[in-house]
């Protein structure tokens, strides 16, 4: 894990491109590497982002989506290979140098033997006008400023890692799965933290594999897989376009590949003798189910968004490059007929008019 520390600057004059609403624009970056085998593949595939002032954004998608790649070229850590990105209106490094951008990554350390306020105030040297009392207190820190880090759960070494975030005040924090590996106690204190400082209008950018984090936490969700924009929008438009129900029953092979044809069918697995069908429109699956099948046993269930969000983001083994990755989640995907993989992504009509 490590943490941006920068100096930053004690005046910040305004461009105006930095005055308008955008405090990030990602235009059709591509950031490729090779894989296992030597072959060369997009880890991040043309993705086009905004985030607006004010906006808290979750930044979802399955292991090696391309969120950590991504936010390394929107830290300005790592090159695109092509496309260009902003941060307020210039060159991410000089954001970032400037304090304008907090990050809390996944890589780097803390000191084990240093107390917690000590760790906040020695970093908080690098910062002129920087008020470690202060970042402690935001963090949620103040009972546990004289424990040694060492000491310390890994959920509350996160909430050192936000509060070294906070030093140079920053108008944006980028947070890379900054609940990774915590219990549900420690990461609810932890959003608590991060909610308390998005009140007071700091623009967030948190990459996540927990669906409920972004329900409960972001006012926008960016979903993408295999480095492409799935989903982007407000999260009851994701939710509206992503959520659904599953209506499943016995049938012949014929009639199942006829249902699986149907526009308001997403995608249709075979279970034991059952034949489950991923609906868009749950109500005309089921008349078309009644009226022109023989299909018995018949079942409508209820998705969650998270398995929504497994849904969106599904698909086979081909283009696993490398690391091991979890795409799998367990699931029957033998017979997977209907999914549409070029399909455009899901968009918030805001942006679609755009
Ligand atoms: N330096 C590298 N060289 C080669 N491949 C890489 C490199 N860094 C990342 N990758 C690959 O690029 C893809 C995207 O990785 P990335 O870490 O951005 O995904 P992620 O969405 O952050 O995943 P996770 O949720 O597991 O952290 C993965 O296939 C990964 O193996």
């Amino acid at each position: 894990m490590e943490i941006l520390v920068m100096a930053h600057a004690p005046h910040r004059p305004e461009s105006r491109e930095a005055a308008s609403s955008e405090v990030a624009v990602l235009s059709k970056i591509v950031k490729r590497y090779a894989d296992t085998k030597g072959a060369e593949f997009a880890a991040v595939n043309d993705l086009d982002l905004r985030i607006r002032r004010g906006e808290v954004v979750a930044f979802l998608g399955p292991n090696g989506a391309g969120k950590t790649t991504t936010i390394d070229m929107l830290l300005g850590l790592l090159a695109p290979d092509s496309g260009e990105v902003r941060l307020f209106g210039g060159p991410p490094q000089q954001a970032v140098r400037s304090g304008r951008v907090g990050a809390v990554l996944q890589t780097g350390g803390l000191l084990p033997d240093l107390t917690v306020q000590a760790t906040v105030r020695m970093l908080g040297s690098l910062h002129p006008g920087a008020d470690p009392e202060r970042a402690i207190r935001r963090a949620g820190l103040t009972a546990l400023r004289r424990r040694r880090v060492g000491e310390c759960s890994g959920g509350e070494q996160q909430r050192l890692r936000f509060a070294l975030a906070l030093l140079p005040e920053p108008e944006f924090l980028v947070l890379d799965e900054p609940t990774a590996g915590m219990d549900v106690a420690a990461r609810r204190e932890f959003w608590a933290a991060v909610r308390q400082d998005a009140a007071r209008g700091t623009t967030v950018m948190f990459a996540t594999h927990y669906v409920e984090e972004a329900e409960h936490f972001a006012d926008r969700v960016v979903m993408i897989d295999r480095g492409r924009l799935v989903a982007d929008g407000s999260v009851s438009t994701v939710r509206a376009a992503i959520t659904g129900r599953t209506v499943s029953a016995r049938m012949t092979a014929v009639e199942a590949a006829m249902v699986a044809a149907s526009p308001d069918v997403r995608s249709s697995t075979v279970r034991g003798d059952r034949h489950c069908f991923d609906c868009a429109d749950s109500d005309s699956v089921l008349r078309l189910l009644l009226h022109r099948t023989s299909a018995a046993e018949i079942e409508v269930a209820p998705r969650s968004l998270e398995e929504a969000f497994l849904a969106i983001t599904d698909h086979d083994h081909d283009h696993d490059h490398g690391r091991d990755r979890d795409h799998d989640h367990g699931r029957d995907r033998d017979h997977d007929h209907g999914r549409d993989r070029d399909r455009e992504p899901v968009r918030d009509v805001r942006e679609a008019r755009r």
